[in-house]
C-alpha cells in the first residue's frame, strides 16, 4: 500500500491521559487515563457519579480539564480543523426548536456548519426517520428524539461518534436498532465511545469496555478479558432442602460452597456434574442445579463494591 492510501489506525483514536477535574468540592475526575479504538464499539461505565458526563465533556472541549489531555486523533478538540466532520456527539436527548420539523433542524446544522444540503437527508435516513422526515420535533417521540439526535452526530460523516446514554427511553425495537446501528458504524472502522447504565445491553454491544468508580479507572479491555479475569469464575447454584448434606458431602474437595440471600448454594471450583454426582451419592434431593457464569453485571459490581458513586 503507498503512503497515500495507507492512514494511520490511530487517526480516530481516542487517548485520555492523566485527566483530572476538580469542582468545588467534588473531584469528579481523578487522574484518569485510557485508550478507545477505532473499529470497536468501547462501553464506558460506571457508577451514578462516577465521572462519566464529565470525562465526555472534557473530551468534547464543553469543560476543561483541571489537569492532563483527551485527544482524538492526536489531537485535542478545538484543534480539529473540522470537528463536526471528525466527531460526533449526542450528549443527553436531543433538543430542538418545538416547531421545527425534522428535516429542517437536520438543514439548519447543516448550513451552519457548511456541510452539503443533502447530508440532512442522508442522516435522516440513516437513522430509519425519512417517514417523520416533515412532522414538527414537538410530536417526536423519545426514542424519535434519540434517533434526531444521532443524525445530527452523523451529518458530518464522523469518523468519531461520542454517545452519553444513548438508549434512554428506548423501547425493546429501539434498543435493538441502536445496537445494530452502533455495531454497524464499529464495523466500518469507525470509533464508537458510549457510555450506559444498562449492563445487560453493553454485554451485548460492547467489544471493550472502560470502568471508572468515583472518577478513576477501574478496569478497561476487551469485555471477554474483563470478564474472565474475575476470581470468582464459573459457579454451580444449588437449590436443596439438604443443603448442609451437600456441603458435608462436598468438604475435603475443591469446592468452596456459600448461601445467597435466598438460601440458594452457590458453589465455585467444581462444574455442575461433580457437583450433581456428589448430591446423587450422599442422597441429596435437588430442586435446582445450574451452572452460572460471569457476566458483566456481576462483573462490574464487584469491581465497583464500596466506590459508591454518590459524592
Ligand atoms: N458542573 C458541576 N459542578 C459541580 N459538580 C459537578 C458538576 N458536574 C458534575 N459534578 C459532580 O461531579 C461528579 C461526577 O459527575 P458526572 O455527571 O460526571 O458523573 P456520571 O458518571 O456521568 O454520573 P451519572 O451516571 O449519574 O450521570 C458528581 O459528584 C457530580 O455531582
Amino acid at each position: 500500500m503507498s503512503d497515500g492510501q495507507s492512514r494511520p489506525t490511530n487517526d480516530a483514536q481516542i487517548v485520555v491521559s492523566g485527566l483530572s477535574k476538580q469542582y468545588r468540592n467534588v473531584l469528579a475526575v481523578n487522574n484518569l487515563s485510557f485508550t478507545v479504538e477505532p473499529g470497536r464499539v468501547t462501553g464506558f461505565l460506571g457508577p451514578n457519579g462516577a465521572g462519566k458526563t464529565t470525562t465526555l465533556r472534557m473530551l468534547l472541549n464543553l469543560v476543561t480539564p483541571t489537569a492532563g489531555t483527551a485527544t482524538i486523533g492526536g489531537r485535542r478538540y478545538p484543534e480539529l480543523a473540522e470537528p463536526l466532520r471528525h466527531v460526533g456527539a449526542v450528549l443527553e436527548a436531543s433538543s430542538a426548536h418545538k416547531g421545527r420539523t425534522g428535516i429542517n433542524h437536520l438543514r439548519v446544522i447543516s448550513a451552519a456548519a457548511g456541510l452539503p444540503r443533502q447530508r440532512a437527508d442522508e442522516a435522516l435516513a440513516l437513522v430509519g426517520l425519512t417517514p417523520a422526515a416533515k412532522r414538527k420535533f414537538k410530536g417526536y417521540s423519545l426514542g424519535m428524539k434519540q434517533r434526531l439526535g444521532i443524525a445530527a452526530a452523523m451529518l458530518g460523516d464522523p469518523r468519531v461518534l461520542i454517545l452519553d446514554e444513548p438508549a434512554n427511553g428506548l423501547d425493546p425495537e429501539g434498543i435493538r436498532w441502536m445496537r445494530g446501528f452502533l455495531k454497524g458504524l464499529a464495523a466500518e472502522g469507525r470509533t464508537v465511545l458510549v457510555s450506559s447504565h444498562l449492563l445487560s445491553e453493553m454485554q451485548l454491544l460492547a467489544d471493550d469496555v472502560v470502568i471508572i468508580a468515583a472518577g478513576q479507572l477501574v478496569r478497561q479491555g476487551p469485555v471477554d478479558q474483563v470478564i474472565g479475569s474475575m476470581a470468582q469464575g464459573v459457579r454451580v447454584r444449588v437449590r436443596t432442602p439438604q443443603a448442609e448434606a451437600l456441603t458435608s458431602a462436598l468438604a475435603g474437595g475443591p469446592a468452596r460452597v456459600q448461601t445467597d440471600e435466598h438460601g440458594a448454594l452457590l458453589i465455585a471450583g467444581v462444574d455442575a456434574p461433580t457437583v450433581g454426582r456428589a448430591a446423587l451419592g450422599a442422597g441429596v434431593e435437588l430442586h435446582e442445579l445450574t451452572t452460572e457464569r460471569p457476566d458483566l453485571e456481576r462483573v462490574f459490581l464487584e469491581l465497583t463494591a464500596g466506590k459508591a458513586g454518590i459524592r
